[in-house]
């Protein structure tokens, strides 16, 4: 059965993926500021926001959502996370526990690289100050292929001889060494498509530079990768996001303060303020008070310190960059992995009738090209399906794929039921 995608926070250490763990998710990963803090890969459920179903058959007031919640048709739907020990350069060597931490990113779907872009940590996470990040981007994707290619270069041989000898398709042999990385054949038929002298050279006769590349290509299909350029409030950031910037592609590169996420969540929860998660709208009492609510919308008045605090976070980061930008990692890990949020109901009838039912409880996050019945797999395993209905009442083929704002609330009928 299909599973759920996992997507794994990866980086070295102190470069603050506990803190962003945090601040996705209610998890309370042990923060630190020294070398090696995360021992155990870590799981959590972070919230995935989107646009919820509901918002297109009028039920905001109705959405009932069993996990996570949705408000004003604003979703968040939960995505599980694995905090993945700090790697350091040489991890693929066994270096600071590297082997196994790398280990854990066996069932990754995509990665999140957090990077310190403040230059205040060097490579090894030790304080220092004008390090220049760019260097992490490189060395942990090199570090995630020579990992790869240092477990296959050693069967090599073999690999080339029994393929050979079975005439087997190319897709098939890599596969079978692919498989422990989760891989499955859309991901290979990707990866072998992608091979410029895969047409011209049989597999058993690739040259070593040739194996090296076809490893780097299958790491970028396998582990999409968002490079979250975290400690943008730190002075020091801003230069290094500008070279940053200019090396690698926008869409890769999201600019976030975990630090500042966490604060406001903090302030949040002790009735401070009024934060919306993902914008930059922090009220506090005196804000409300000065708009003309006498009661300050219920919340708590602030000391001088915390007020300084805020004012400084709002123009350190909330209004020069919209936001923390925390939400936006996982937004942005989602699209390069192209998941598709399914609504399944029971019945597809009771969202065009009047009433006060709650609907859209459910919520499942597919891979994009998923077909109907795909879906219907992931979400009730190999049963046999009777028909399909879609949210016009009308049969929809299993062959179909989904996407936003087609075939994504589906009823299932199941043979015999
Ligand atoms: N200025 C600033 N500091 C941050 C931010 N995020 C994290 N930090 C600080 O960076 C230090 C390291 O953070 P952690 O979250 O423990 O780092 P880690 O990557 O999980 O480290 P390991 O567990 O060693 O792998 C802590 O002192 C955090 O408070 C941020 O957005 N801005």
């Amino acid at each position: 059965m299909p599973r759920d995608p996992l997507i794994a926070l990866v980086g070295k250490p102190s470069a603050g993926k506990s803190t962003m763990l945090n601040s996705l998710t209610d998890a309370t990963s042990k923060v630190g500021n020294f070398p090696f803090t995360t021992i155990d890969p870590q799981r959590a459920i972070g919230y995935l926001r989107i646009p919820c179903a509901c918002t297109r058959f009028n039920k905001e007031s109705q959405c009932t959502p069993t996990y996570g919640s949705c408000t004003s048709g604003q979703r968040s739907v939960p995505i599980e996370l694995l905090d993945v020990a700090g790697l350091v350069p040489g991890a693929h060597l066994g270096r600071g526990l590297g082997n196994k931490f790398l280990d854990d990113l066996r069932h990754a779907d995509a990665l999140i690289h957090v990077v310190d872009v403040s230059g205040t940590t060097d490579a090894e996470g030790k304080e220092t100050r004008g390090y220049d990040p760019s260097e992490d981007i490189v060395w942990l994707r090199g570090e995630i292929v020579r990992w790869v290619h240092g477990n296959l270069v050693g069967r090599w041989g073999g690999v080339k001889r029994r393929h050979k000898a079975t005439k087997a398709k190319v897709q098939d042999t890599l596969l079978g060494q692919f498989s422990g990385y989760g891989a499955n054949m859309v991901i290979i038929n990707r990866l072998v498509d992608s091979l410029p002298f895969n047409k011209t050279t049989p597999l058993d006769e690739w040259s070593d530079e040739q194996v090296e590349e076809m490893v780097e290509r299958f790491v970028d299909e396998k582990f999409p990768t968002v490079i979250a350029l975290n400690k943008v409030d730190h002075p020091d950031s801003a230069q290094n996001i500008q070279r940053i910037s200019k090396r690698y592609p926008s869409e890769s590169l999201v600019l976030c303060s975990a630090v500042a996420e966490c604060f406001l969540r903090k302030l949040k929860k002790q009735g401070f303020v009024k934060y919306e998660e993902g914008t930059e709208f922090v009220d506090t009492y005196e804000d409300l008070v000065a708009d003309g609510d006498a009661s300050g919308g219920g919340l708590k008045p602030m000391d001088e310190k915390l007020k300084n605090r805020i004012e400084n976070l709002r123009d350190l980061v909330l209004y020069r960059f919209g936001s923390t930008g925390v939400s936006d990692v996982l937004t942005r890990a989602a699209t390069v992995l192209g998941l598709v949020p399914i609504f399944p109901v029971r019945n597809i009838h009771m969202l065009t009738a009047p009433g006060t039912q709650p609907v859209f409880r459910d919520c499942v996050l597919v891979p994009k090209n998923t077909t109907v019945a795909g879906v219907a797999r992931r979400i009730m395993g190999d049963g046999p399906i009777a028909f399909v209905e879609g949210a016009d009442g009308n049969r929809v083929s299993e062959d179909e794929i989904v996407g936003v704002g087609k075939h994504d609330v589906l009823s299932f009928k199941m043979a015999g039921k």
